[in-house]
């Protein structure tokens, strides 16, 4: 009998399918069909994972219930995609965008995910950074309907029932984030949730993970946002933030129920925690969990792709290069981290060595050895010898890097002297502005480019626009962690996969720095378009896969043979359905 069922799941996409079964990643991911609760008739209409709106067939509107409920014309998903795109370029807001984005997903999630794919580079800044910075900001205002978990202090004890209230039990990734550093934006308490739900929507579209196998989570511990502890509207704990052990045991207890209810090859993704619960907590799960921070190993994995594949612009090898950050919390030191351990692989020089050729200065200066005693520990491995200087043109005359890398989450801090410092020194500086969103970023791509006469190579976090200048027009790069964790996550879901390691990471570079073709670089850009991730994606997954197999980390056998296929084809499609 369930075989039988399964084969039915298992029709491709375009085929009839008993709309009982979900489109299952994996044969061995399929919820049972009769698991699901089944709408019909005008609850039908509601249900945005089945909901077609105009496009049900006369065939699927006589056997569910549906005749009357709907005008006589049928439509097809393509003429809805194209009414939507149209009614949304009619809005001058990004945030009425986002706002109708959020609406026709939770009114038809197929159909979200459709525009999403087909128009990922137009839409992308509407529902990931920047506009998603500001949905957070405002996002007690525009709170409709819960699109993740709230767990908040009240659920204290009570944790692993709070996840059983979810509906959905086939859960493969979990994005998680306690609202403390959303983006550079600092403190957004509970309105963090903006962030998880924006994540999971790229892990769908970007990546390919079922939108029913994630679940955005928001741990709700307080916030110190004055601003918001005073805000009427503000939809979380009205309380200062938890912390120390209260803070850690809660976690805890998160890590623990999440376990027990979804086994070991959950990924959780940590997202947009403070500095010092980040490292703590990744360090704290990485041995007993599925665990990966984005913040400091995806944003070091893209960082890193950029840098080898600018190496074809730049000349030289990564270890021929200085590198200089503004900003040493998690992105700054996790970048630096990862070069540091990708130029050990490639020379057999150990990581203490290939660290010192990078610098990095935070909000006090150059961080020297003379401050160590003062330093976090995170920041600990990065203090060489060096007498002090205390900011960033100073340290870049210094240091005199041919890359400079800002992650400092603090906007205008690449000053036209940092930028014609930068220039004078190197023929083709590599600049990277990385703080999200726009705002936040250290200088614009515009200044970039003008302030180097045209010879920068640049990217940033959030996306600027192509740029004419001096008759010729170039292409900024957005050297986002979207281009990773979606398919890095797959890679780890599709094979089972228990433990995150770095070679992992360095994997995951590699395979999006391979993606860069010659007709990229003669543009200038160092990470290949948006448009084609998909392919991009699972070309990360089945290289974070071929790792985790090497590892022995992998449960999933046996090893497909061909991993980029395998990926492709587990991949989520958002093409209507038919139902019998
Ligand atoms: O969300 C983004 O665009 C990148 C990111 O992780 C951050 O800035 O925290
Ligand atoms: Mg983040």
């Amino acid at each position: 009998m369930e075989s039988t069922l399964k084969e039915q799941i298992s029709t491709p996409a375009g085929g009839v399918e008993d709309m009982y079964g979900e489109d299952c990643a994996t044969e061995d991911q399929c919820i049972t069909p009769w698991a699901i609760a089944v709408s019909s008739g005008y609850n039908l209409l509601r249900d945005p994972r089945y909901n077609k709106g105009l496009a049900f067939t006369e065939r699927e509107r006589d056997a569910h219930y549906l005749r009357g409920l709907l005008p006589p014309v049928v439509s097809t998903q393509e003429l809805q995609e194209k009414k939507i795109m149209q009614s949304l370029r009619q809005y001058d807001v990004p945030l009425h965008k986002y706002v109708a984005m959020m609406e026709l997903e939770e009114r038809n999630e197929r159909l979200f995910y459709k525009l999403l794919i087909d128009n990922v580079e137009e839409l992308l800044p509407i529902v990931y950074t920047p506009t998603v910075g500001e949905a957070c900001q405002k996002y007690g205002s525009i709170f409709k309907r819960p699109q993740g978990l709230y767990i908040s202090l009240n659920e204290k004890g009570r944790i692993l029932e709070v996840l059983k209230n979810w509906p959905e039990k086939s859960i493969q990734v979990i994005v998680v984030t306690d609202g403390e550093r959303i983006l550079g934006l600092g403190d957004l308490g509970c309105q963090g949730m903006g962030i998880p739900v924006g994540k999971l929507a790229l892990y769908t579209a970007l990546g390919g993970v079922r939108p029913s196998a994630c679940l955005p989570i928001t741990i709700d511990v307080g916030t110190n946002n004055e601003k918001l502890l005073n805000d009427e509207f503000y939809i979380g704990l009205r309380q200062k933030r938890a912390t120390g052990q209260e803070y850690y045991d809660f976690l805890h207890e998160f890590m623990s129920a999440v376990k027990q209810n979804y086994g070991e090859k959950i990924l959780v993704q940590f997202e947009d925690f403070a500095n010092h619960n980040a490292f703590e907590l990744l360090a704290k799960y990485r041995t007993t969990h599925l665990v990966f921070n984005d913040d400091i190993q995806g944003t070091a994995s893209v960082v890193l792709a950029g840098l080898i594949a600018s190496l074809k612009l730049l000349g030289g090898a990564l270890c021929d290069h200085t590198f200089l950050f503004l900003g040493a919390g998690e992105a700054g030191t996790g970048i630096a981290e990862l070069i540091a351990l990708e130029i050990s692989k490639k020379t057999n020089a150990p990581v203490e060595e290939t660290r010192k050729k990078i610098w990095l200065v935070d909000s006090k200066g150059l961080i020297v050895s003379g401050r160590k005693e003062t330093l976090q520990a995170f920041k600990k491995p990065w203090a060489h010898e060096h007498e002090p200087v205390n900011n960033l043109l100073d340290a870049v005359k210094a240091v005199k890097p041919t890359v400079l890398i800002g992650t400092s989450g603090v906007g205008q801090t690449f000053t036209k002297e940092v930028v014609e410092a930068m220039a004078s020194m190197n023929e083709r500086p590599l600049i990277m502005a990385l703080s999200n969103p726009t705002s936040q970023a250290e200088c614009t791509a515009e200044e970039a480019y003008t302030w180097s006469e045209g010879r920068v190579v640049f990217a940033s976090g959030s996306p600027f626009p192509s740029f004419e200048y001096n008759e010729k027009i170039y292409f900024p790069g957005q050297a986002n962690n979207c281009y990773i964790f979606p398919g890095f996550g797959f890679g780890l879901v599709m094979s089972g996969t228990i433990r995150v390691h770095d070679d992992m990471l360095l994997a995951a570079s590699e395979a999006l720095a391979a993606q860069v073709t010659d007709e990229h670089y003669a543009k200038g850009m160092i990470y290949p378009p948006f448009a084609d991730i998909r392919k991009i994606s699972a070309h990360i997954a089945a290289s974070v896969a071929a790792k985790a197999y090497e590892l022995g980390v992998a449960t999933r056998l046996p090893r497909p043979a061909d991993l980029v296929k395998y990926a492709e084809s587990c991949m989520y499609t958002p093409n209507y359905r038919s139902y019998r």
